[in-house]
């Protein structure tokens, strides 16, 4: 291929709130990545019923969860079959993670590359974690890497993902790069709504706009082991699913619908700025991406608990926040397959840099 030829990836991205698959379309050429489209397939129901069982279930049957790895796998690869029409030369599978347990070197991500690659005839680059988790690491965040690629010009800089789980990557002046999960995004308000007003998820956090704080059980939910826990970590449901969602619940019983959920949305703004205040030494941009930008209460929350932070909008650096995590699973699977470092060991706790992800050629 010549040298200056353009390579599309499509980068993929099925995250904690299980509400469908990112797909960006990414063209690098002369060492720059842009984003050309960008979509997001909602799963169908049957396939979101099962990935919501698959997620929430601590035993299950070997047989279902074979033919659900298998059925994921086929969804996605006809979604991206409808999403473009553009020649595709990668595809770089984030995988839907379904068990995140870090303290026993284990990350279970749902979809099989090599089938992906057969069915889309395309070379895939897929399994993003288990390697940095074998070398001692968290297994994530990944996309520290490429917040470092693409922001570190404008360090001291932080960036903000609120996805299902809220994670952080910060640059100080130095160049020093830390970065974490700080905790609930939308997880914990997403199960609330869902159950107390079955709808998917808060517009623009209208219900919560509406609800009072109350302190006191805010100061308790905040005694949660994992906000004291060191850096780098990471977490998922084990912390932040269903048990913990029950104890909130038991916990605000006494409240209307509208507290309570006013209460789960503060805790991620309160999460989130204290993890920023406890370890992002100097103020400067904070970029916000992920679906929960869309919640103004929430927003709204992090301006005032943030007053010295200077809060920058991502378009303004030519990437759509809803595309951020797609366009940096397309960035490090592109990585990967030309041999090039796509981890940074200090993001996850690993003992070594490495080149991460497992590749499957699509033959000829
Ligand atoms: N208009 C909106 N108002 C409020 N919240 C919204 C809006 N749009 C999206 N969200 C929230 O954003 C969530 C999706 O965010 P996103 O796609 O970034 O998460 P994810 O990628 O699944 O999670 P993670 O990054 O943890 O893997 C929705 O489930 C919802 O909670
Ligand atoms: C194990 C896993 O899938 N973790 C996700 C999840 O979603 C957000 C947060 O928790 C982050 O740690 C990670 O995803 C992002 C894309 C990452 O690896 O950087």
């Amino acid at each position: 291929m010549a040298q200056n030829a353009p390579f599309y990836i499509v980068g993929t991205m099925s995250g904690t709130s299980l509400d469908g698959l990112d797909l960006a379309l990414v063209r690098y050429q002369q060492q720059r990545y842009e984003i050309i489209d960008f979509s997001t397939v909602e799963f169908s129901e049957s396939l979101h019923g099962d990935l919501c069982k698959v997620v929430s279930e601590t035993q299950m049957a070997i047989d279902f969860f074979m033919k659900l790895n298998t059925a994921y796998t086929r969804f996605v690869a006809k979604s991206i079959d409808e999403f473009t029409s553009q020649h595709i030369d990668l595809i770089s599978f984030s995988g839907q993670t379904i068990r995140h347990l870090p303290q026993h070197c284990a990350t279970l991500q749902l979809g099989c590359g090599g089938i992906l690659s057969s069915l889309t005839k395309t070379s895939v680059v897929c399994d993003f974690r288990s390697q940095d988790m074998g070398a001692g690491g968290q297994g994530a965040p990944l996309v520290p890497f490429v917040d470092s690629l693409l922001f570190a010009d404008v360090a001291p800089v932080a960036l903000l993902n609120i996805g299902g789980i809220a994670n952080i990557t910060y640059i100080s002046a130095d160049q020093q790069l830390i970065a974490f999960d700080t905790g609930p995004g939308n997880m914990v308000i997403n199960a609330l709504v869902q159950k107390l007003c079955n709808r998917k998820y808060d517009a623009n956090g209208e219900l919560a706009a509406q609800g009072k704080i109350d302190t006191t059980i805010l100061q308790r939910l905040l005694t949660h082991r994992y906000f004291g826990l060191p850096i780098p970590k990471s977490t998922g449901r084990a912390d932040f699913g269903a048990n913990f969602v029950d104890y909130f619940l038991e916990n605000t019983s006494h409240m209307s619908v509208e507290d309570r959920i006013a209460l789960a949305t503060e805790l991620s703004a309160a999460s989130i700025s204290e993890a920023i205040n406890e370890h992002c030494p100097k103020p400067g941009k904070i970029i916000v991406s992920g679906g929960g930008k869309h919640n103004e209460t929430l927003m709204n929350s992090l301006y005032n608990r943030l007053p010295l932070w200077q809060f920058t909008p991502i378009n303004d650096y030519g990437i759509t926040e809803d595309a951020k995590e797609a366009l940096a699973f397309a960035i490090l699977g592109h990585r990967a397959y030309i041999g090039r470092n796509n981890h940074i060991p200090q993001a996850t706790g690993a003992d070594r840099e490495l080149i991460l992800g497992a590749i499957y050629h699509a033959g000829k």
